[in-house]
This record gives C-alpha cells, structure tokens and sequence, in this order.
C-alpha cells in the first residue's frame, strides 16, 4: 500500500513538472503578440501621426490601412485603438470589468481633486458609489422631469431673444444662443440659486480650462522624462484655474449651507418642496451614516465640474450639428417642422409630454448623433490585468481609445453612412442603450454616460422650439451644400464656424 502511495506522488510530481516545462517551452517558442502598428519614430513613437487632423479622423485612416485593432505608442504610453462595432463590444461589454479604468491624467489629478469625481476615478468603490448617489438621486426620471421647468425658462429665453431680431434680416448665432442655453441651464439645475459674480467666476475658469484638458500634456505622454515637465507642461495653468474654481465652488457651497440650516427656510426644506439642486442631494447624501465611502466636500466639488463639463458642450453641440444637417437637407426639416407644428398646434407652451409624441424629432437627433457623436473618441479606459483580444496580447495599463465615429460610419453595418437619412432608424430597434455596437453616442458598459437623458432632454426641447417658431435660411445667398461642416477639437466636437441662420418668424393660421 505504501509503495502504491508513493508511486502515485512521484507520477503527480512528474506529470507537473512535465506540463511546467511543457508550458514556459510554448511561452517562449510563441512570443507575445501585439496588434498591427505603423512604423514609429525613437522617443515620440507615434505621436507624429496625430499632427494635421482631427484625431478621430487620423485614427480611422489608420485602421483602414492596418485594421480594427491597432497598437500606437503614444510618447511613453502604449495605446490601443479600437474601430469596429464588434472589437468596441469586446472592450466596452465582454471584457469591460477589465477596462474599467480611465488611466490617471494631469488634468483630472488637478481639476478633478485628485480624481474625487466620476469621470477620471479609477473604477473602485469610490467611483461606484459617487456613479450610483448620480444616476438614482440626480438623473433619475423624477428629476430630469422636475428640471423640466428650469429648461423651459431657459430655452423661452432663448426664443424670445431671437424674437427680438426677427424681420431685420439679421443674421443669428446660434452657436453662441446654444451655448449660452445650456450654460445656464446646467448652472441652475446642479447649483441652483448663485450669485451673478460667482456664476461668471466659474464660466470663466471653465473656459480657460476646456481648450487645457483636450491638449497634448507633456507629463502625461511622457511621465518618466520629468526634466522636461518644468518648461512643456500644463501644470502650472491647471493649477491657477484649479484655486480660482475652488474659491467659488468653497463659496457655492457654502451658500448652500447656511440656506439649509434648520430655521433659515421659513416652511419647508428644498427636498421637502422638490426643487432640490445637484447640490443640496450631495450635501444630504453627504450626511448619511450608511454609505460604504465617505462623500467629502472635494468628492462634491469635482462632481459639479464633471456634471458642468460633461453636461454643456455635449448637447449645446448636438442642437447645433442637428440644426445644421437640418438646413443642408431641407426635406428632413420640412417633414420635421410639420410634425412638430402638427403636434404643438397653436403657439402653446410645450411640455415634455408633448416631446414623447414627436417621432421623426428623436430619428433626427440619433442621426445627428451617429455623424457628430460630441465626444467622438470614447474617454480612455485602462486594463487592470494583462488580456487577449482578438488573439494579441495587450500589457497591463494600456490605454484603449474607442473611435465612436468610426464605428457610427463603418460601411459594413450602415448602408450609405456617409449621409444624414434619419430614417435609417425607423423601425430599427438601434437606440442610445450601449447595447448597439455600432451605434455608441453615449458610450457603453460600465462607465456609460450617467447623464443621458438629462443630456438629450436638454437637445430635444430647445430643437423642437426653434423649429416651432421659426423658419430658417443661411445668410448672403449661400445655398445648403456650401455650409461648412468642418469640426473643431474639444472636449466637445463641435463646429469650426459658428451656425449663422436668419430665422422668419412662424405665425400659425387661425
Ligand atoms: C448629448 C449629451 C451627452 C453625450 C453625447 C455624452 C457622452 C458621453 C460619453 C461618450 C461618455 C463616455 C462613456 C464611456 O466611456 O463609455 C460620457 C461619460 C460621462 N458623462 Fe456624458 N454625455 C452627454 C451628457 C452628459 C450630461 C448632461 C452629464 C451630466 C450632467 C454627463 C456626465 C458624464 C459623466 C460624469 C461621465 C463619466 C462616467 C464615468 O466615467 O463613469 N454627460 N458621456
């Protein structure tokens, strides 16, 4: 019996040691494989490629030649680009526990408070409860409702200014009237009641930020030569405006506060009367003993700016690129504009109820999403262990670009995808879940844009107005196909040339 054991244990310790050696024979005999590259130059590696072009531009071009997947040397970071539906569904779905990262940048160390925020926190608990506090307590059906009226008032605003020119066949930016909008509506809807000087102090500093956080940072792309931080980095401005943001957020806050001390209301508090801001329900979850990571008052400042930054330039611009395709496709306008005057009948308010029944309004927004997805390259994640995709072997912490415009214009899944035809997504079931792969305006997965449907409420109703109560034409003769449609770089894709229409004010028949 003895011997019968001890032959069993040698043969177990022979068969391990064989499949050991069996196993590091095949590791080294097949070298891992990395996905295709172009050819790259000492030190910089690929950065030259992105010089000339809009990146998403560059990056689809790239993987035309060398395929959906390709690997970049991004200065000392290595980079992987995704651009088919079904190698982002690999990242964004399959394999999206371990891309969960956003990879830490200069920019959202310093302005997000050390990556306190949603955005640029690594996925953890922290980031899982600041995410789930914003989607049940901020951008949940009831409250996107009840900043229904906060959006009329600034969209009527809106309205009436252009009112104020029509007839004198000025031109009107709309850019700029976008813009404005969405500034004032998401100040009001996250911070509710602010002064005039602390309002301005905040859009100024955000200004100054924006064209910051979508360049090139030296310390980012090359963090180990750090002698050369000193004179290429952004660290210094980051760190000006990060001062100035924090004063005023200090002081927003604070305003906050005292409004909410027991007495200073004279009824009711502001849940009590439903018109919490983004604020007030982060300083009442702030108070609650049962939360897993404590919400500091960092964690609430760096959440403002990521509703702020996330929340304007994205639906300003879709307003605009829609308004834009619009003009260049006088058909689609005219069948949109009869729907909406059908429905809205005569000069009533709308109501966001009414916006549900306005079928071709939601085709014409998901086109104009699929062509000019705002934020064409999906924010990088970061892989947390080494993986395989597509058998290539990608290392731990390598940044994954998403191409969402490429994958929205990829011929082997849209027919003609070039051209805006709305109705493509009649009857199609495609729709801004992240469940569609080749159709990811909002991202997909795990870090999927929390803010959706407060974003598209913010798209749908100012649209629907300015087809309501205007009719539209380019100024100085030009005719729809010379409407420049370039795109600019930003946080933000939106236009390189302000939208410049000159409205007729719609009168409807008695
Ligand atoms: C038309 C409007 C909008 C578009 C097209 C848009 C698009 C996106 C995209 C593509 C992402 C990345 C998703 C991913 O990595 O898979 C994202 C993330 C994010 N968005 Fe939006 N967004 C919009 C509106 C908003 C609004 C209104 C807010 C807040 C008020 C917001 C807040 C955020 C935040 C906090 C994240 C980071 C989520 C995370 O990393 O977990 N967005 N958005």
């Amino acid at each position: 019996m003895e011997t019968f054991i001890i032959n069993i244990i040698c043969f177990s310790v022979l068969i391990t040691l064989l499949s050991t050696i069996l196993i590091w024979k095949k590791q080294q005999s097949a070298p891992e494989k990395r996905p295709p590259s172009p050819w790259k130059l000492p030190i910089i590696g690929h950065l030259h490629l992105l010089k000339g072009a809009l990146p998403h531009h560059i990056l689809r071009k790239l993987s035309q030649k060398y395929g959906a997947l390709i690997h970049l040397q991004m200065g000392e970071v290595p980079t992987i680009v995704v651009s088919s539906p079904r190698l982002a569904k690999e990242i964004l779905r399959t394999q999206d526990a371990i891309f969960g990262n956003r990879g830490e940048i200069l920019a959202g160390k310093i302005i997000g408070y050390n990556c306190a925020d949603i955005a640029c926190a690594p996925s953890g608990d922290h980031w899982r409860q600041m995410r789930k506090i914003c989607t049940s307590e901020l951008f949940n059906a009831k409250n996107v409702r009840s900043y229904g009226s906060i959006r009329h008032q600034e969209a009527y605003s809106v309205i009436r200014s252009i009112k104020d020119h029509v007839g004198s066949s000025t031109q009107i930016n709309l850019t700029e009237k976008l813009e404005q909008y969405t500034s004032s509506m998401v100040v009001r809807a996250a911070f509710g009641k602010v002064s005039r000087d602390d309002k301005t102090a905040f859009l100024e500093q955000i200004k100054e930020l924006l064209p910051l956080s979508s360049a090139f940072e030296i310390s980012d792309l090359f963090p180990s030569i750090k002698f050369l931080h000193p004179f290429f980095s952004n660290k210094n401005k980051l760190m000006a405006i990060h001062h100035k943001l924090d004063r005023v957020l200090d002081s927003i806050i604070d305003q906050h506060l005292e409004r909410n001390l027991p007495g200073s209301r004279p009824s009711s508090t502001s849940e009590q009367q439903g018109n919490e801001d983004l604020i007030d329900v982060l300083l009442r979850v702030k108070d609650n003993d049962d939360l897993q990571v404590q919400v500091t008052k960092n964690n609430i400042k760096a959440i403002m700016i990521d509703v702020f930054v996330g929340g304007t330039g994205t639906s300003a611009t879709t307003v605009e690129w829609a308004m834009a395709e619009l003009i260049r496709h006088p058909e689609a306008m005219a069948k949109l504009q009869k729907e909406i005057r059908a429905s809205l009948k005569k000069n009533k308010t709308v109501e966001e109820s009414d916006i549900q029944e306005l079928n071709y309004l939601k085709l014409v927004v998901k086109e104009t999403l699929r062509l000019h997805p705002p934020v064409p390259l999906l924010p990088p994640r970061e892989n947390t262990m080494q993986t395989e995709i597509d058998g290539y072997t990608i290392p731990v912490k390598t940044r994954v670009l998403v191409n969402a415009w490429a994958v929205g214009r990829d011929p082997s899944y849209w027919d003609d995808p070039e051209s805006f035809k709305p109705e493509r997504f009649e009857n199609s079931g495609t729709d801004f879940s992240g469940n569609h792969f080749a159709y990811i305006p909002f991202g997909s997965g795990k870090r999927m844009c929390p803010g959706m449907s407060f974003g598209l409420a913010n798209v749908y109703l100012p649209l629907t107005l300015l087809l309501y109560h205007f009719d539209w034409k380019l100024p100085n003769g030009l005719k729809p196909n010379d409407l420049d449609m370039a795109e600019s770089v930003g946080l933000a894709t939106s236009r390189v040339k302000p939208l410049l229409l000159i409205p007729t004010l719609y009168e409807p028949s008695l």
